[in-house]
C-alpha cells in the first residue's frame, strides 16, 4: 500500500459522493440522521441510567437495515447548514456540567449532512462540541455550539467556533465522537482527507484513557452507502471506528476480527 492507493480512493469516492441527486441526498441523509440519532440517544440514555458506566463499552444492539422510509417534510433536508432552522439557544446545554457530551463536526463539501443530529442532540439536552483546526500542529480544539451562529468560516471553508469561546479541556468527557471520513469499510476502516487531524486526535484520546485509567468515548462515522469500499488499505496510525451509519445499515466493529488481524482492541488498526 502506498500513498496514492488512499489519493485513489479519495479521489473515487469524492466523484461518487458528488454524483447524488439532491433528491437522493435529501432522502438519504435524512435516514443517515434518524439512524444516528436513535444511536446517539439511545448511548446517552444508557449513560443517564447508569452515571458510573462510562463511554467506551460495547455498544447498544444496533437497529437491523431498514426498508426506506419517507422522511417527514418537516425534517431538515438542506445541503448546507445555513439552511437549517436556529435554535434560541434556550434548550440544549443549561451549562450543567452533568449533561452528556457528544464531539460533533459541521459537515463541508459533499460530507453527509448531519444537521438535523446536532439539533436532536441540542433538543435532547446533549452538549454538542464541534472542532477548530490548528493547522500549523495538525490539532483538533473542540468548542460548544448551542446555536448555528456560533459558527464562522475556517480554513478550507469549513464552519468553525468561535476561537474566544473556550475549549473542551477534557475531551474524554465525552462519550461519542463523530468523526467525518470520505471513504470507509465494513470492517469499520476510515480515511479522511489526508491531514492525519482526526487520527491523531483519537490516537491522543485513546492514550489519555489508557494513561488514565478511564474508557474513551465510542467512535462513530455517519456516511453514504456510496462512500463504502471493499477494503481501505490501513495504516498503523489508522484508528478504527466502532459504529459506522449509513441510510441501509449499522457496522460495528468486530474485536475478535481486529485480534485475528494483529490489532488491539482499542480501536487501532495496523
Ligand atoms: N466537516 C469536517 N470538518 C473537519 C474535518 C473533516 O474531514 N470534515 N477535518 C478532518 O480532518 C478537519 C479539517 N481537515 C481537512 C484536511 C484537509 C483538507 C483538504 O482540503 N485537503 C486537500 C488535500 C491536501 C493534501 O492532499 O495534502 C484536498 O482535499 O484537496 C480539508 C480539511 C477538521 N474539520
Ligand atoms: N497519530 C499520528 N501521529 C502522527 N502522525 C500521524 C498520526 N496519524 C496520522 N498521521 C500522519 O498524518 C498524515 C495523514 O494521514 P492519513 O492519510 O491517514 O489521514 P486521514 O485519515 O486521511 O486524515 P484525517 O484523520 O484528518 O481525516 C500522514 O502523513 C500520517 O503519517
Amino acid at each position: 500500500m502506498n500513498g496514492s492507493d488512499k489519493k485513489e480512493i479519495r479521489r473515487h469516492i469524492e466523484t461518487l459522493r458528488a454524483g447524488l441527486t439532491p433528491e437522493e441526498r435529501a432522502s438519504r441523509e435524512c435516514r443517515v440522521n434518524e439512524r444516528l440519532t436513535a444511536w446517539l440517544k439511545g448511548q446517552a440514555a444508557r449513560l443517564r441510567l447508569s452515571p458510573d458506566a462510562s463511554a467506551g463499552t460495547a455498544p447498544l444492539p444496533l437497529k437491523q437495515p431498514q426498508e426506506t422510509e419517507d422522511c417527514p417534510s418537516h425534517v431538515y433536508s438542506g445541503t448546507t447548514w445555513s439552511a437549517g432552522r436556529e435554535t434560541d439557544g434556550s434548550c440544549g446545554s443549561s451549562g450543567l456540567p452533568d449533561l452528556p457530551i457528544v464531539l460533533a463536526y459541521v459537515p463541508f463539501r459533499t460530507e453527509c449532512g448531519i444537521h438535523r443530529t446536532i439539533e436532536a442532540c441540542w433538543e435532547a439536552g446533549i452538549r454538542v462540541f464541534v472542532p477548530r483546526s490548528l493547522h500549523a500542529s495538525r490539532e483538533l480544539l473542540f468548542h460548544e455550539i448551542r446555536q448555528w451562529k456560533d459558527l464562522r468560516k475556517g480554513m478550507h471553508g469549513i464552519m468553525e467556533p468561535d476561537p474566544l469561546s473556550p475549549a473542551l479541556q477534557d475531551p474524554l468527557a465525552a462519550f461519542a465522537v463523530l468523526v467525518p471520513g470520505l471513504a470507509f469499510d465494513t470492517a469499520c476502516g476510515r480515511l479522511g482527507y489526508g491531514g492525519g487531524y482526526y487520527d491523531r486526535f483519537l490516537e491522543k484520546l485513546l492514550q489519555a484513557a489508557r494513561e488514565e485509567g478511564r474508557n474513551a468515548p465510542l467512535f462513530a462515522a455517519a456516511a453514504f452507502d456510496v462512500q463504502l469500499v471493499e477494503r481501505l488499505p490501513v495504516e498503523p496510525h489508522d484508528i478504527r471506528l466502532d459504529v459506522l451509519i449509513t441510510e441501509s445499515a449499522a457496522y460495528t466493529r468486530d474485536p475478535e476480527a481486529d485480534r485475528k488481524r494483529g490489532e488491539g482492541s482499542d480501536g487501532a488498526a495496523g
